[in-house]
């Protein structure tokens, strides 16, 4: 409730200001009538109109966010409880017979409401298919839930290749280069034997979070397998390339990382590979990638 009056306040007490008002109105220009004159059928039917249409205010109010559909469809409702309101007013209060005020303040706040509410819904209508967009968007993504590794924020190697196709297709049509940079842990299979597959687990998210930190807005990495990282550098010539593979290197072999559960620092060291796209395809490129680092990992050579 305190929330509600934080957000609505205004509206809330426009609504009471202009009801108090109109009953100020009637009490100061007509008699109350008798007990016997009062029509109890129109009494339920006018003030439990208003009533219902106050509780849906309420349910509005409280439910939604702030913002303009908020307002169009609560200032709608007001208009048209306000017009009710007036309405039930006249089974309590005889006005003289000349008055004519009363008949303006009892219909014209309906057309203006429903108008009000009208815009509203159309607004509503609007943002629930913006909505559901977003939903099917989220859906798709959901269900293309294999592009996307399980452990870290990163991509997987399928995604690397589609994004690859593209970016390789973008950088002929502009000539611009284009190179790959390969991270591989050395002896990562060590952490999961002392520490555990948790604290090995722990490592790569650790490690696919620096790697991010330390690669440029335009680059994209994907964790191609276990503990191999590969970034796409677009617009990236060899040495380029190569400079920022040894930066990569650099930031892993500096990171201070300490297990969880003894605290021990744990010293990751890792071999790093770069090259540029020439002629080949993405297949032909990773190939080109993989064979490069099994060259710096002699003990890979074979298995690449
Ligand atoms: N904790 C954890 N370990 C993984 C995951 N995926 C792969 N591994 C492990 O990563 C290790 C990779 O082994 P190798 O390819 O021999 O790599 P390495 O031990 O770093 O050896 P070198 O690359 O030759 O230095 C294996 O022990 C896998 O079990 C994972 O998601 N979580």
């Amino acid at each position: 409730m305190k929330a509600l009056l934080k957000l609505h306040g205004l509206t809330l007490a426009g609504l009471l200001l202009a009801a108090n008002a109109g009953l100020l109105l009637y009490l100061g220009a007509g008699e109350i009538k008798s007990w016997a004159e009062i029509n109890w059928m129109d009494v339920a039917g006018e003030g439990g109109t208003c009533l219902i249409l106050c509780g849906w205010l309420i349910m509005l109010l409280s439910g939604r966010p702030a913002g303009w559909v908020t307002r169009l469809l609560s200032l709608g409702l007001c208009c048209i409880a306000f017009s009710m309101w007036m309405d039930s007013l006249d089974e309590f209060i005889r006005l003289p017979q000349e008055t004519v005020w009363d008949n303006w303040l009892e219909t014209a706040p309906m057309p203006l409401g429903m108008l009000l509410l009208t815009l509203g819904m159309y607004h509503l209508q609007q943002e629930q298919r913006a909505i559901s967009a977003q939903m099917r968007k989220r859906e798709h993504l959901q269900r293309d839930h294999r592009l996307f590794d399980k452990l870290t924020p990163l991509s997987g190697a399928q995604y690397l290749r589609q994004h690859l196709q593209q970016a390789l297709q973008q950088a002929r049509a502009e000539h611009q280069p284009l190179s790959l940079v390969a991270i591989d842990l050395d002896d990562f299979s060590l952490v999961n034997q002392r520490y555990g597959q948790a604290e090995g687990d722990q490592v790569l998210q650790v490690v696919a979070q620096l790697l991010l930190f330390n690669l440029r807005q335009q680059d994209m990495l994907c964790r191609l397998a276990g503990d191999r990282f590969v970034a796409v550098l677009p617009n990236t010539g060899e040495q380029q390339a190569l400079s920022i593979a040894a930066e990569l290197r650099q930031s892993i072999a500096s990171l201070a990382h300490r297990s969880q559960r003894h605290g021990e620092r744990l010293q990751l060291r890792a071999t790093v590979a770069a090259v540029m796209a020439l002629d080949d395809d993405e297949e032909q490129l990773l190939k080109r990638l993989n064979l490069t680092l099994a060259r710096a990992k002699p003990r890979l050579a074979h298995s690449a």
